[in-house]
């Protein structure tokens, strides 16, 4: 019990990443990324990898009909054991490779973790559990759980203690899943599989220490993959310590990572303006789900509590929020219960919301990693969307500066007759 108490304190979520530009060369083309049209582009389907049969249905009730480029790439590699370090752009299935090639692998023993994932906030974690339950549902002998922290460690003790729920695939924040490793409950002595998702955020923060602690606890011989939309050419060293002859993936390279359905701009206003802006910007435009995104935790609630007053139902999530409340929200905000949601960065990366088609910076993001995935979670599988970005200081004109640069993106002003939303909305 004592081990959960150090970690509780831990949450990395509200923080921002480092970007460093990268040079690496790609390792597949650039495809056009409208959704569905991989048909005439890769004649590749998901029968060619060759995977159970149980797989392939659920794929098929997934409404997956052909892979995307990056599953292309990497799951005939993945599935052969190889160690896999992947960049590719947002939201173009990446979780998908690993899900798919993890249960490809897996010869199911009760009681033996043979999988470990590990990402840096505990709703991408729950996020990704569910994909192996969607991904895992013709297989009844594979177990998934998922273990974070805010929430008492006795339950994930009571989990694994017991043969019958003990799951092979563990999905986990690296505070909550050292502390299971650290205290013995959980034994990695039998891994096969070891995934760090969004590994950027996870080896360039304090978390390092931890997913170092854990990796010692497994045995030597393993599959190690990583995922990440943004690796930085140090970044990829640190990854690479953690790996044996890596096959480095780098579906598409530092200049092109910005995605082609979406549309982004930027408004040049004062602090003092900013609610108002924002008023009208919701009052003009349609959109499906918007994400708005503030600097901290005081700014979200501030936030949030003027949209609401204002008739804007919106909810707010960070990590100030308790954690069963917090996973409370995802759930309202991805089942299209709420349409509009101020975040901090917690919501930042890899969170998958389908219909959210209008992503706002209204605190501008530190760096430009941080925007890239920001802006990300909309226009997401191919589909199109609009980024709008308020830029208020010298700092946020620094770094409207370096996306642009970074990533070769003229980031107009937006125009004062707003945009025509068949350009951003989809049909
Ligand atoms: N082959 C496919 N066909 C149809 N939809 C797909 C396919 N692959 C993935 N998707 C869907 O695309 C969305 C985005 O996928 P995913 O979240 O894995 O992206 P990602 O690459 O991990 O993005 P990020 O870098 O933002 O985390 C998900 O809703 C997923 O279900």
């Amino acid at each position: 019990m004592a081990a959960s108490h150090e970690e509780e304190l831990l949450d990395y979520s509200d923080s921002e990443d480092v970007a460093v530009p990268s040079t690496d060369a790609k390792a597949a083309t650039e495809s056009d990324d409208k959704k569905g049209s991989y048909v005439g582009i890769h004649s590749t389907g998901f029968r060619d990898f060759l995977l159970k049969p149980e797989l392939l249905r659920a794929i098929v009730d997934c409404g997956f009909e052909h892979p995307s480029e990056v599953q292309q790439v990497c799951i005939p590699q993945s599935i052969l054991g190889t160690d896999v370090l992947c960049q590719a752009k947002s939201g173009l299935g990446k979780t998908a490779v690993f899900v798919l090639s993890t249960l490809q692998q897996l010869d199911p023993i009760p009681g033996e973790v043979a999988v470990v994932v590990l990402c840096h906030t505990r709703e991408l974690a729950y996020q990704i559990k569910n994909e192996y339950s969607r991904f895992s549902k013709y297989m009844p002998d594979v177990k998934t759980s998922v273990f974070y922290g805010g929430i008492p460690i006795a339950q994930d003790i009571e989990i694994l203690k017991n043969k019958e729920t003990c799951p092979q695939i563990v999905v986990a924040t690296p505070g909550r899943l050292w502390a299971l490793v650290r205290e013995k409950h959980l034994k990695l002595n039998a891994l096969k599989v070891f995934v760090l998702d969004e590994c950027d955020k996870l080896l360039e923060t304090d978390m390092r220490s931890e997913i170092q602690e854990i990796f010692r606890a497994t045995p030597r011989q393993k599959q190690v993959m990583m995922f990440s939309a943004t690796l930085a050419p140090e970044t990829r060293k640190i990854c690479k310590k953690f790996m044996q002859n890596p096959l480095e993936i780098y579906v598409d390279d530092e200049t092109k990572l910005t995605l082609h359905g979406l549309q982004q701009y930027y408004c040049k206003i004062d602090e003092k303006q900013k609610n108002r802006k924002l008023n009208d910007l919701l009052d003009t435009l349609e959109f499906n789900q918007v994400i708005i995104f503030v600097r901290s935790t005081s700014r979200a609630n501030e936030l949030n509590k003027l949209l609401n007053e204002c008739n804007f139902p919106s909810i707010a999530v960070h990590s100030g929020i308790p954690q069963e409340e917090r996973i409370a929200r995802y759930k309202e905000f991805k089942e299209f219960s709420k349409r509009i949601c101020v975040s901090t960065d917690v919501f930042g990366r890899g969170i998958d919301i389908e219909r959210i088609n209008l992503a706002i910076n209204y605190d501008m993001p530190a760096d430009s990693a941080s925007y890239l995935h920001r802006v990300g979670r909309a226009g997401r599988f191919g589909t199109k969307g609009l980024a709008i970005s308020f830029v208020s200081s010298e700092a946020d004109e620094e770094v409207l500066k370096s996306i642009q640069e970074r990533f070769e993106v003229d980031i107009p002003e937006y125009p004062e007759e707003g945009v025509d939303p068949s350009s951003y909305m989809n049909a």
